[in-house]
Formats: structure tokens, C-alpha cells, sequence
């Protein structure tokens, strides 16, 4: 660690730097889907080791995210959206920041399979590891399918939630992995439609820098498509009543005509492309909302609460 106040306590600008590391804004979304596979799972989980397999959640997903920044420090630092990063300002040294991931991924996998379970564990350092390795290391600056493959990742929060009540990957868990997986690709085109130039320019073959913004475009509307059957199969499996199926519905709908307005709009410069800007906003909105809902409607359903039966 750099310089820290006097009695060598860190300062507060260190404790600012270190937490940045952990891609905070990221790790709420994160931490909200694991704590939906947690509550949707059959069966009940003391409150105290569920609040134990949320941070363990929460630390590694912040612990790969510190990894990628320590991996990915000189792109970064060329970005425009990325470089006021702690590594590329100088702020916090690569090799700290690496090993400062390393020790809280280590610490939370340990702690995940000590407290809670092995089998939510294992699935911890999975996710971990595709993260640093599959999409950071390996494909991310080699193919522009990296997010489609690398992404799930990112999938892995709910079944991890899941398996640490039931210790087990079951029809149920998988179905919460997939909507996350068909939802990152627009998810994270729409941001890269208006970021293009930064990807360009330190050559990571995102899909419109390869394959243009109207193939790109296409190929969002196609994940929504495939996410509108799929979101509400949670409600047709049992898992919760169908308030939550309905507002899938919904949902993906409004998510499939963000898709349309994005594909109609003209290919405009980097700076101003609303409804790319949008439709990025609307997709933080659509899963939240779904696995906020999907928690309200756990089963027997909000439905029951109404007197309408589940
Ligand atoms: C490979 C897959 C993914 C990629 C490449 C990706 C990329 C990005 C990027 C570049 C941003 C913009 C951050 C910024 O403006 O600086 C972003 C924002 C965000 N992403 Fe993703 N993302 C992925 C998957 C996910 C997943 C799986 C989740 C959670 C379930 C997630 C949650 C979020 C959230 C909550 C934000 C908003 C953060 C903010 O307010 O700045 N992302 N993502
Ligand atoms: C539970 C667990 C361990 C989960 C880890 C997976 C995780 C946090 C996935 C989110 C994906 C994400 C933030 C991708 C951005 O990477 P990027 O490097 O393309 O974005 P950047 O350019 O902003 O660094």
C-alpha cells in the first residue's frame, strides 16, 4: 500500500481506492440476483448463514473485479470511461491491487464452504475464476463473442444463492443461470454501441467495432427474443405465482421494443446514441425488477395474498 495516515492506518482516499477496486455499482446487481436464487429455492436457510453466503457473494465478485482491473490496467487506462481507475491513476499499485483479489477470493470461497456449503463454494470459484480467466484473460481481447461465452460469469450469483440453501444445482437454479446469460449480450451491446471508439481504440473486438452497429443490433433483439420465453419460466415451473410471470411478460416486452427503437435508429457518432443510452438504463431496470418481483412472488404467490389462488 502506498502512504497511509500516521499510526499507519489507511487514509480515507485509500479506503475510497481499494473499495473502487471492487466494482461496487456492478456488485449491487450482482448481490441483489444472488439473494433472489437464495430466497426462490425450495427450502430456508438460517437468516445468519444467508447473510454469510451474500457476502461471500459480494467479496468475490469484488475480488474478480479487482483482478480484471489489475489484468486489464494498460486498456484501461486509454479508455475514457475507465481511465480515472485507482491502477491507471497510479493511485494503487497493480501488484497490490492483485494480491489484495487474490487473499478476498481465497478468503471467500473458504468461508463460503466452512459456513455454508461446498457445493455453493465450488460454483464461487467457478464464477471467479471464468471471470479472471475465461473473459478476462482468454477472450475478451481475442473474440467479440467474449461477453456472450465470458458472461456467464456473471450468471452464476442466483444458483450460487441457491445452492447454499439446498447444496445442490437443480431445473430450478439452471433457469435463473440462463436469464442472466441471454440477458448480459444486450445488456452490455447497448452500452458498447455508444462506447464503440473506446473499444476501437485499444482494440478489443467488441461486436460493433467487428461487426458493425447493425449486425449488432440484430443480435440484441435476437436475446431478447429468446429472454421473453424464458423469463417467465420460473412462475411455469412452480417456483413462484403468476404476478411474476405476468410482469415478465411485461417486462420483456418493454425490453424487446427498447430492442426495435435501438434497431430503427440511425447509426449516430459515439457521443449521442439515446436510444442505446436507454435501452443500457432499461436493462438494469428489467432485471431488477424481475428478480425483485420473482422474491415478492416467491411461491404460493402474491396471487394468494389477493384471495386469487396461487
Ligand atoms: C461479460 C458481461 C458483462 C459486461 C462486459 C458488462 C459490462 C458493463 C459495463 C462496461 C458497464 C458500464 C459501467 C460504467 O459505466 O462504467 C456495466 C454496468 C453495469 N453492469 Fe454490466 N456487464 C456484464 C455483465 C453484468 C452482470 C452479469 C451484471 C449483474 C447481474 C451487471 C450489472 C451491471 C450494473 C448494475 C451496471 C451499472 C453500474 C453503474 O451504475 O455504473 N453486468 N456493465
Ligand atoms: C460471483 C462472481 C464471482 C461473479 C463475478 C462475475 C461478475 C462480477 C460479472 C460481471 C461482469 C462484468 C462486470 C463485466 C465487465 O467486465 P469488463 O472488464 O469488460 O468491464 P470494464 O471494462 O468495466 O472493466
Amino acid at each position: 500500500m502506498g502512504a497511509t495516515a500516521a499510526g499507519g492506518q489507511p487514509t480515507r482516499e485509500q479506503v475510497h481506492d481499494y473499495w473502487a477496486l471492487l466494482k461496487p455499482r456492478v456488485m449491487t446487481l450482482v448481490v441483489f440476483s444472488g439473494i433472489a436464487g437464495l430466497i426462490v429455492a425450495p427450502g430456508s436457510l438460517h437468516p445468519v448463514l444467508a447473510a454469510v453466503a451474500i457476502l461471500c457473494i459480494a467479496v468475490s465478485a469484488g475480488a474478480a473485479g479487482a483482478i480484471n482491473m489489475w489484468y486489464d490496467r494498460d486498456i484501461d487506462a486509454v479508455m475514457a470511461r475507465t481511465k480515472r481507475r485507482p491502477i491507471p491513476t497510479g493511485r494503487v499499485h497493480p501488484s497490490e491491487a492483485l494480491a489484495f483479489g487474490i487473499v478476498l477470493t481465497i478468503f471467500s470461497v473458504m468461508l463460503m464452504g466452512l459456513a455454508v456449503n461446498w457445493t455453493a463454494a465450488a460454483l464461487l470459484a467457478l464464477a471467479t475464476l471464468f471471470y479472471v480467466f475465461v473473459y478476462t484473460m482468454w477472450l475478451k481481447r481475442r473474440t467479440p463473442q467474449n461477453i456472450v461465452i465470458g458472461g456467464a460469469a456473471g450468471a452464476f450469483p442466483p444458483m450460487i444463492g441457491w445452492a447454499a440453501v439446498t447444496g445442490t444445482v437443480d431445473p430450478g437454479s439452471i433457469v435463473l443461470f440462463a436469464l442472466i446469460f441471454m440477458w448480459t449480450p444486450p445488456h452490455f451491446w447497448a452500452l458498447s454501441l455508444y462506447r464503440c471508439d473506446d473499444y476501437a481504440k485499444v482494440g478489443v473486438p467488441m461486436l460493433p467495432v467487428v461487426a458493425g452497429k447493425a449486425a449488432t443490433k440484430r443480435q440484441m433483439l435476437l436475446y431478447t427474443l429468446l429472454l421473453l420465453p424464458l423469463a417467465p419460466l420460473p412462475a411455469v415451473m412452480g417456483l413462484t405465482g403468476w404476478v411474476y410471470g405476468l410482469a415478465a411478460v411485461i417486462l420483456g416486452l418493454l425490453f424487446v421494443h427498447h430492442a426495435l427503437r435501438v434497431l430503427r435508429a440511425p447509426d449516430a457518432g459515439n457521443a449521442d446514441h439515446g436510444p442505446a443510452k436507454q435501452m443500457f438504463k432499461f436493462s438494469l431496470t428489467y432485471l431488477f425488477g424481475l428478480f425483485a418481483l420473482m422474491m415478492l412472488d416467491k411461491a404460493p404467490g402474491l396471487a394468494v395474498l389477493a384471495g386469487l389462488g396461487g
